[in-house]
């Protein structure tokens, strides 16, 4: 299957060092959650991918093959610094990128209309980009990553600043554009819009990929908290040194306890057993965190690891 592979990506400012060895893949048909704390290095990667930047080692690579200016042309490009020329009219302004990426003067004036119109700005064809409100210029730029019918999205951040409705309309372009068998990678900070959308999320640290996968699959592995409905757990959990009490599940008396750094991989059958010799366990299973607490978790392990690599 296609897929837009980052291979082994190292890139440095200076002093800077922005991308560590940064591997993953976006596949065909699957839109792809980017996150991770500011100048973690995501819109590095999404440049690097367009050209725009050039890697100090590492590739990228569409369908096992080295991304080269053919392919580049395929690929549609939301940039972080958003890229519309201001004083240039919308219609006009999709038509010109529509043709410049090679669709005929026909085809790329359907385009323009087909997406102005599905992105709520048709009405806005003949206004020049800096009289429309920054979510509408956001919009006309989607319009631009989509109007010459790309293989690919890159988009970095197409959600920051839009009201609602916009996120559902770009959302519902985004899923269409991945049935239709587009991958679609995007960045964004917004956690639970990332969970609701993404086929699958790679969360990038300090320039590398410390966590990837699907939503389910990464709450379920990332997860070191367990509920138990069971004997209080005054009665059991000090026989499990490595485990801790964080909380109650509900008011039915469920407990839920969480693995301290550096406990076993299986402690949760120490806590299992440690249960069970203390009464009947009616339920035991894992506890899957959100997005947005699995994340945090990450950032806070980021924390210590750029401290560490200052020291
Ligand atoms: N042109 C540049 N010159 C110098 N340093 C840069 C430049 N662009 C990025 N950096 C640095 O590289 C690192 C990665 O930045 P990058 O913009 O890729 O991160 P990001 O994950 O996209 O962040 P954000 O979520 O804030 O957009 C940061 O330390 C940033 O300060």
């Amino acid at each position: 299957m296609s897929s837009l592979a980052f291979d082994a990506l190292t890139k440095s400012y200076g002093t800077v060092q922005a991308l560590r060895g940064l591997t993953f893949e976006v596949r065909a048909g699957e839109i792809f959650g980017f996150v991770g704390s500011n100048g973690a290095g995501k819109s590095t990667a999404m440049r690097i991918a367009l050209g725009v930047l050039a890697a100090d080692s590492g590739t990228v690579s569409w369908d096992g093959r080295p991304v080269d200016h053919a392919v580049r042309r395929r690929i549609g490009y939301m940039p972080e610094e958003r890229g519309l020329y201001p004083r240039m009219k919308v219609g006009e302004q999709l038509v010109y990128l529509a043709r410049l990426h090679g669709l005929d003067p026909a085809a790329a004036r359907t385009s323009m209309e087909r997406w102005t119109d599905v992105l709520g700005v048709a009405a806005r064809r003949d206004d020049e980009v800096l009289k429309l409100s920054l979510g509408n210029q956001q919009r006309v730029q989607l319009a631009a990553a989509l109007v010459h019918r790309p293989d690919i999205l890159v988009l970095d951040e197409p959600f920051s600043g839009l009201d609602p409705v916009a996120v559902d309309v770009m959302s519902g372009v985004l899923r269409e554009q991945a049935a239709a068998g587009v991958p679609v990678i995007f960045s964004s900070h917004q956690l639970e819009l990332v969970e609701r959308l993404s086929d699958r999320v790679g969360i990038v640290r300090a320039g590398s990929m410390v966590a990837v996968g699907g939503i389910d699959e990464l709450r379920t592995t990332g997860s070191r908290r367990w509920v138990v409905d069971g004997p209080p757990p005054d009665r059991w959990l000090a026989h499990v040194p490595t485990v801790r009490h964080v909380g109650d599940a509900s008011s039915d008396g469920r407990t839920v306890v969480e693995a301290a750094p550096g406990a076993p991989a299986d402690v949760d059958q120490d806590v299992l057993r440690a249960a069970l010799a203390a009464g009947a366990v009616r339920e035991f299973a894992v506890q899957r965190p959100t997005l947005t607490e699995l994340y945090r978790h990450v950032v806070t392990s980021d924390a210590t690891a750029q401290a560490g690599d200052r020291a």
